[in-house]
Parts: C-alpha cells; sequence; structure tokens
C-alpha cells in the first residue's frame, strides 16, 4: 500500500492494530505515523516495529492519507478541532471510539469529510481481531475496499449498520476482557485442583480457542456442539448444570447489555 496511515492515540487499541499490519507485513512501517503525548509507548512501537513517531499530532494530520482517532471517546471534540485546519483534502478518518457517531463529528470538521466508524478489538495484534465498520457516503469504493485490506490484515470484518455499533461494542469490542477473564477463572480452578499455573492457562485458553474455532469451521450450533461434549451422566454435565444454577448465561447477558448501554452513552 503507498498510502501513509496514522494513529492519532498510541494506546492499547492502536498498538494491537500497528502490531497486526506489521506482522501481516502488509504496509512497510517507514508509511506507519503513531503520536502520542507521552513517550513510552511510542518507544515501544518505535522499537519493536520501526514506524514513525511524534508527540505532536499535526505531523499525523500534515503527513497521513488515513488517520484513526485512537484515542478516548470525550477527546475526539479535542483533537478535531486541533487537526481540522490541516489535514490533508482527501484524508480517510476512521473513528474507532466506543459510541462516537459519524454524523456528530462530521459536524465538528466543519466541511465534507470521508469517515470511517469502526469498532476492532485487541486480537488484531495477533492477527485475530473481529472489527466491524461502517462508512459516510463520503467514501468511495476504493476506498472502502482499501480499508477493507488494511482491517482484514489483522482479523475479520463485517460492514454493518451505524445504528448496530454499540451492540458490537459489546459483543466484540469489549468482549476479549470476559474471555479472559473466563480463561483466568477456569485455570484459577485447575490451579485449584493441582495444576502449576503456566500450564493451567495453557490448558484453559486453548481450550476455547478450540471450541471458538468449531464454532466458526463447522457451522454447527453452538448448543450442538455443547451437546456433544456431554455425556450422558457423565462430568460436563455436572459442570453445565452447575454454571446454569451459578446463572452463568444470565451473567453474561446482563453483563453485555450493560456494555451496550455504556457505548451509547459515550
Ligand atoms: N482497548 C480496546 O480493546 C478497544 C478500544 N477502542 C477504542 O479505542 C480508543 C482508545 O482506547 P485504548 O487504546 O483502550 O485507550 P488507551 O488509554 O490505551 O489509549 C489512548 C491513548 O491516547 C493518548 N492520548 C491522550 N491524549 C492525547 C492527545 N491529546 N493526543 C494524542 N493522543 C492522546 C493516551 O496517551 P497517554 O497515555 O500518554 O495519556 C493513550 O496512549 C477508545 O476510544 C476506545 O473506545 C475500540 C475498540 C477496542
Ligand atoms: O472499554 C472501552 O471503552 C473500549 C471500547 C471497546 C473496548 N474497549
Amino acid at each position: 500500500m503507498d498510502k501513509k496511515i496514522g494513529f492519532i492515540g498510541c494506546g492499547n487499541m492502536a498498538k494491537a492494530m500497528i502490531g497486526g499490519l506489521i506482522k501481516k507485513d502488509f504496509i512497510h512501517s517507514s508509511s506507519i505515523y503513531a503520536s502520542n503525548p507521552s513517550l513510552e509507548s511510542l518507544d515501544e512501537v518505535k522499537s519493536s516495529f520501526g514506524v514513525h513517531i511524534t508527540q505532536n499530532n499535526l505531523v499525523i494530520a500534515k503527513e497521513c492519507d488515513i488517520i484513526f482517532l485512537s484515542v478516548k471517546p470525550y477527546m475526539y471534540e479535542k483533537i478535531i478541532a486541533q487537526i481540522k485546519d490541516e489535514i490533508k483534502e482527501n484524508v480517510v478518518i476512521v473513528m474507532i471510539a466506543a459510541g462516537q457517531k459519524i454524523n456528530q463529528n462530521e459536524k465538528r470538521f466543519n466541511r465534507k469529510i470521508k469517515i470511517a466508524r469502526a469498532m476492532p478489538n485487541t486480537p488484531a495484534f495477533v492477527g485475530e481481531a473481529m472489527t466491524a465498520i461502517c462508512l459516510n457516503d463520503m467514501i468511495t469504493n476504493e476506498e472502502k475496499n482499501e480499508l477493507k485490506t488494511i482491517f482484514e490484515c489483522f482479523g475479520k470484518l463485517e460492514f454493518i449498520e451505524e445504528k448496530l455499533m454499540d451492540v458490537v461494542t459489546g459483543v466484540s469490542g469489549s468482549s476479549p476482557a470476559y474471555a479472559y477473564m473466563f480463561i483466568e477463572a477456569l485455570a484459577d480452578a485447575a490451579v485449584l485442583h493441582g495444576m502449576p499455573r503456566k500450564q493451567a492457562y495453557i490448558f484453559a485458553s486453548q481450550s476455547v480457542l478450540g471450541a471458538a474455532k468449531m464454532v466458526l469451521e463447522t457451522n454447527m450450533h453452538p448448543g450442538e456442539l455443547k451437546d456433544a461434549v456431554c455425556s450422558p451422566g457423565g462430568t460436563t454435565i455436572e459442570a453445565v448444570a452447575s454454571l446454569e444454577s451459578s446463572g452463568f448465561r444470565h451473567a453474561v447477558i446482563e453483563a453485555v447489555s450493560t456494555c451496550v448501554e455504556k457505548s451509547k452513552i459515550l
């Protein structure tokens, strides 16, 4: 790709995407720029991936053709005010913040601007992100394809209607955190029963990875896959019954709903 990609804000999500892009070898590190106030994460991406770093957001504004706004949602207004008169004519702005709507941010630029709203997740770092994206009508088909290629460098991508973006935050943007909690709990239980901790994380995480791949690759219903693990009168159904009596599914549904509601008000 011959375009320059910039990240304003070089925190957890930006670092995951930069890592995913570089590992895929899709774009040379000299075409990636990152800005951040503190040097710690900038030094990290420079030493790991060799990208350009700066503490000045205007360098990104002036240099880059595709700019990810990878700062917290409440900072959007301030950052857009800072960069809007310095960005290139045909720049594509990619908003990844939870809750930030396209039309609300279009107004902040005071001119027609190409905006994509995306919700990725941190498994981008290992090429396994799930990203949803929606675009405003200024983005051309060619640019749409470029964005598709960029996001597919580090995982799966689906184009969706903007009204579903808060749901996406709950089901995929934030859900790696819930999955890590599940893995941690599985491993704690294994440790409780005598397994060394390091080994417990391998057993727990490979099992979750394998189960996820089964759902994605067999197209079977998760319930059917669960049933195939539950031998009659066996061990698994004991665990399943215990999870049901602890309200496992209800707890997950409530958690995701809380997340979706929070995304709506950010
Ligand atoms: N983390 C995730 O899993 C996901 C996050 N997102 C979205 O990505 C965005 C970033 O989240 P996340 O990476 O977790 O947050 P982080 O806090 O890790 O990163 C935000 C970064 O923005 C930097 N920053 C603060 N002020 C400025 C400024 N004026 N100019 C440039 N950069 C600045 C911060 O620097 P410093 O630390 O020096 O203050 C920090 O490195 C959020 O909007 C979030 O909704 C979307 C999907 C998933
Ligand atoms: O916690 C957050 O607000 C961000 C959005 C999705 C994942 N992390």
